[in-house]
């Protein structure tokens, strides 16, 4: 059996509607124009220090509004939820997953608060044998350590991580696990930049996936 671990935004949900409304709901507040969903999506993927830090970069507001701004952003963010859906058929191959005897986890650059809401909400919060979130240690991906800390706590057998982004195969490659791409997230660089092993676009393909690389790793 494997151990798989997920990463979350833009793997196993869309959130970017949600990080764009709370983005939105402070920059009106500050009196600036809203970011639009790209702009959120390309914003998306080392933690929320820095999407706040490119929002502002964005609207040309100054490095010394950062600590304010992160903070009004965090408030909102802790519960925002509404606006984001799992990837078509994610929580079914989750739960499928799961079934097979598989061992899931989740290493995320999402800070732990709106993780656990959003999990929560999706009624997935006990999918996971181990979940990292970006403030769970002091160091957030591709710095290798979240994955391997998840890693850690998921007992044995094969392992894989499932991302989205050039974030995730970097953390992937320095942690020496093999890296498998899910193709619609908010990946920013061209494909054959990533250092891959597997590539997927759809989950019903992931289960079929999965059991093609334990036997290749056998
Ligand atoms: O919150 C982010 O910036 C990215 O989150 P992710 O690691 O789940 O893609
Ligand atoms: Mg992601």
């Amino acid at each position: 059996m494997a151990r798989l671990v997920f990463d979350l935004d833009g793997t196993l949900v869309d959130s970017a509607p949600d990080l764009q409304a709370v983005a939105n709901q402070v920059l009106s507040g500050e009196g600036f124009a809203p970011i639009s969903l790209d702009e959120a999506r390309d914003f998306i993927g080392e933690g929320t220090a820095v999407f706040v830090r490119k929002m502002r970069a964005r609207r040309g507001i100054p490095d010394s509004e950062q600590p304010r701004l992160l903070a009004s952003f965090m408030a909102l963010y802790e519960n925002a939820v509404e606006h984001t859906q799992p990837y078509p058929g994610a929580i079914e191959i989750l739960s499928r997953l799961k079934e097979s005897g598989h061992s899931l986890g989740l290493c995320t650059n999402k800070p732990l608060g709106p993780c656990m809401a959003l999990l929560r909400h999706l009624e997935i919060d006990t999918y996971f044998d181990a979940i990292t979130a970006g403030d769970s240690l002091p160091v957030h991906k591709p710095d290798p350590a979240p994955l391997l800390h998840t890693l850690d706590s998921m007992g044995d057998g094969p392992a894989f991580f499932i991302g989205d982004s050039e974030i995730d195969g970097e953390t992937a490659k320095r942690a020496g696990i093999p890296f498998v791409f899910f193709t619609e997230g908010y990946s920013k660089v061209r494909m054959s930049a990533l250092p891959y092993t597997a590539t997927f676009s759809r989950y019903p393909f992931l289960p079929g996936l999965v059991e093609a690389m334990l036997r290749r790793a056998a």
